[in-house]
């Protein structure tokens, strides 16, 4: 679904005095600005009918999101059924939820503590330090998103390229001229370990569907595309009238995101929201469109948003994880069947974040607008 693409005027009106001029806007200041009134500027509102209606700790005690153990996977001496049941386990997630949380994933819980420490420390900084690493849309830091005009999210955001090629250095070298080794060092060692982990997920993903174990993964092994976005919720004094992150699908493969223990994320299941409890050890992973369009549409791509809060500021790190853009993701013969019409076409990471971008595309929109083959052109 396409987001409403109402223009505001650059500039709009301000409230309590502080000048709200569109696009120079910082979230994090605002946020400042704002501890202890009761109102928000008007461009983070969200209209009535989208409003949140389960907090951001409205956690249920009926549904919560599977959890897939991989500490026996791991093992060398791991059994061929304990790696098909966890195989069955990661399939069951990515079809049912599109969403699972992953333990015993072998990261060196130290390094996700670095993530977090580091993360922070970064958001922490002086809104005019942080500014210095501004490159525009999606790139390094940003302060106030400015892809929708309509419903910002209330969020600060640090996005960097991590492969295949990295701009991690020479974006930190903006706020540091000598670097940050500290920073630098973190988000690279953390990106090889998703990187690792991201193999062995698409290797269990490809054994649940009968494929080659590498169907998926030999695509990522020696080159592949990858982005991490730091995201940082500041306390909102109207957290149900705005969103961190508005509803949304992640476009790429796999995702896999870090969350610290203040909680926020909420996916779309049956038709509501589930808030997801969140627990700092392990990591939620879930599927992109890409990955749905490659398999046919067997794993689902799922909507999912950022809630936010009143008291806590809470930082959640996304990987996101593609094939290099020389792969045409090209759905197998294997997956289709007069049970499984062919759904998607062939297309690159590249082509796809192209069209969701020029087209303003959030939500579950992109993957019906541009890969999916219509009923006309399907020859049986
Ligand atoms: O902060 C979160 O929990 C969600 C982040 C997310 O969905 C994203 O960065 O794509
Ligand atoms: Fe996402």
């Amino acid at each position: 679904m396409a987001a409403a693409q109402t223009l505001q005027p650059a500039s709009v009106p301000s409230v309590h005095n502080i000048p709200i001029s569109g696009a120079s806007t910082n979230v994090g200041s605002l946020a400042k600005a704002l501890q202890g009134t009761e109102t928000i500027p008007e461009v983070f509102l969200l209209p009535e009918s989208e409003r949140v209606t389960v907090p951001h700790d409205g956690y249920s005690e009926q549904v919560s999101l599977p959890v897939v153990d991989l500490r026996e996977l791991l093992l060398p001496e791991c059994s061929e059924e304990s790696r098909k049941r966890i195989a069955r386990e990661v399939a069951e997630a990515s079809s049912e939820w599109g969403f699972f949380q992953v333990a015993g994933h072998g990261i060196p819980l130290e390094l996700l503590e670095r993530v977090r420490t580091q993360g922070r420390a970064f958001f922490s900084l002086p809104a005019e330090d942080k500014e210095k690493a501004s490159l525009g849309l999606f790139q390094g830091y940003e302060g106030r998103h400015g892809f929708i005009p309509t419903r910002v999210p209330w969020s600060e955001t640090f996005t960097l390229q991590i492969a295949p090629t990295s701009n991690v250095v020479p974006i930190v070298e903006k706020l540091w001229p000598d670097g940050n080794s500290e920073l630098s060092s973190t988000i690279m060692d953390y990106g090889n370990e998703l990187h690792s982990l991201g193999i062995k997920i698409l290797e269990l993903l490809a054994e649940s569907l009968d494929l080659d174990q590498d169907f998926f993964s030999k695509n990522f092994k020696s080159k592949h595309s990858a982005g991490m976005r730091m995201n940082f919720y500041p306390p909102c004094p109207q957290p149900s009238m705005a969103l961190g992150l508005g509803a949304h699908a992640d476009p790429n493969c796999l995702t896999m995101l870090y969350q610290d223990e203040v909680g926020g994320l909420q996916i779309q299941k049956d038709d509501k929201w589930i808030a997801v409890k969140p627990d700092v050890d392990s990591l939620v992973l879930n599927i992109g469109d890409s990955l749905q369009a490659w398999s046919n549409g067997r794993f689902r791509s799922v909507q999912h948003r950022a809630v936010v809060n009143g008291n806590n500021a809470r930082l959640s790190v996304a990987f996101f994880y593609s094939p290099d853009d020389s792969v045409s993701m090209e759905v197998p013969a294997q997956l289709v069947d007069e049970a499984h019409p062919l759904l998607y076409r062939p297309f690159t990471w590249a082509e796809y974040l192209q069209q969701i971008r020029t087209k303003r595309m959030r939500g579950k929109g992109g993957l019906d607008t541009f890969m999916k083959i219509s009923d006309e052109s399907k020859t049986d």
